[in-house]
């Protein structure tokens, strides 16, 4: 369904993704982890085509996708980032909110799709005539989620998806995109610092370390600590720490 191959991305002359490759079944889902800085947000980027200066190649469904993408794509692959706050306009209503991407592509039953939408995410129908800062950080990432998957898309790249949320609302989510996977057999490509996120959402991960995917492994292979490479190793133990703290 995806294929990433040898993707090269600069800002001036510093390099930040150094030849990076890899592939996502249909119905898939991999994750992306590493340190901060090491590229993950700027591939994710580029796959989304929020970035149109990079090189090698990207393709969605068998079809390479162009560095300007059609505004077709942006029905098939959608997007969501870290901070709900920033990525949802404060004056807009819920109800504008979702209906913009609906009303951009031109379908049909506005009124039923953002009412299944709210009900897809398990908002209450009474989110609808509110705005962004009248919810909960969980409330508003469920509406981000929801506009995501309005117009029916194949892919949902995720950044960061539960970063910004309190512990126990970060588990209500990512169960929450479990679900939607399995429901609508969608493929996720999902990035993250926190290799526990990762594990409880993807079966395959790749590791980045200063712009290359220096490992790729399976969720089991790293619970086990079947890992390669060192910087895989020092992640994993990093994140056993930081759950069990002594
Ligand atoms: N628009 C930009 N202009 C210049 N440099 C950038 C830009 N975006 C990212 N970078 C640089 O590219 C490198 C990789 O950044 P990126 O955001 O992809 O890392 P990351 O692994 O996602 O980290 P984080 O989790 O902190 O977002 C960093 O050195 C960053 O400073």
């Amino acid at each position: 369904m995806i294929k990433v191959d040898q993707l090269r991305i600069s800002f001036g002359t510093h390099e930040v993704v150094r030849g990076v490759s890899f592939d996502v079944a249909k119905g898939g889902s991999f994750g992306i982890v590493g340190e901060s800085g090491s590229g993950k947000s700027t591939v994710l980027r580029a796959m989304a085509g929020l970035n149109e200066d990079w090189s090698g190649r990207i393709a969605f469904d068998g079809t390479d996708a162009p560095l300007k993408r059609p505004p077709a794509f942006f029905r098939q692959v959608q997007m969501v980032f870290q901070d709900p706050f920033g990525s949802l306009h404060p004056r807009q209503t819920i109800d504008r909110i979702l209906s913009e991407l609906l009303l951009v592509h031109k379908l049909p039953d506005v009124e039923k799709r953002i009412k299944q939408a709210l009900s897809d995410v398990a908002l209450p129908q009474t989110v609808r005539f509110r705005y962004p800062h009248q919810l909960s950080g969980g409330q508003r990432q469920r509406v981000a989620i929801a506009r995501a998957l309005i117009a029916e898309p194949q892919v949902l790249l995720l950044d960061e998806p539960t970063s910004a949320l309190d512990v126990s609302v970060q588990a209500e989510i990512l169960n929450l995109l479990a679900d939607l996977r399995q429901a609508r057999n969608l493929t996720y490509v999902l990035v993250s610092h926190n290799l526990a996120v990762i594990a409880h959402l993807c079966p395959q991960l790749g590791v980045m370390l200063n712009g290359e995917m220096v490992e790729q492994l399976s969720a089991d292979d790293l619970r086990a600590g079947r890992t390669k490479h060192a910087h895989t190793s020092a992640l994993r133990t990093l994140s056993i720490d930081l759950e069990e703290p002594a």
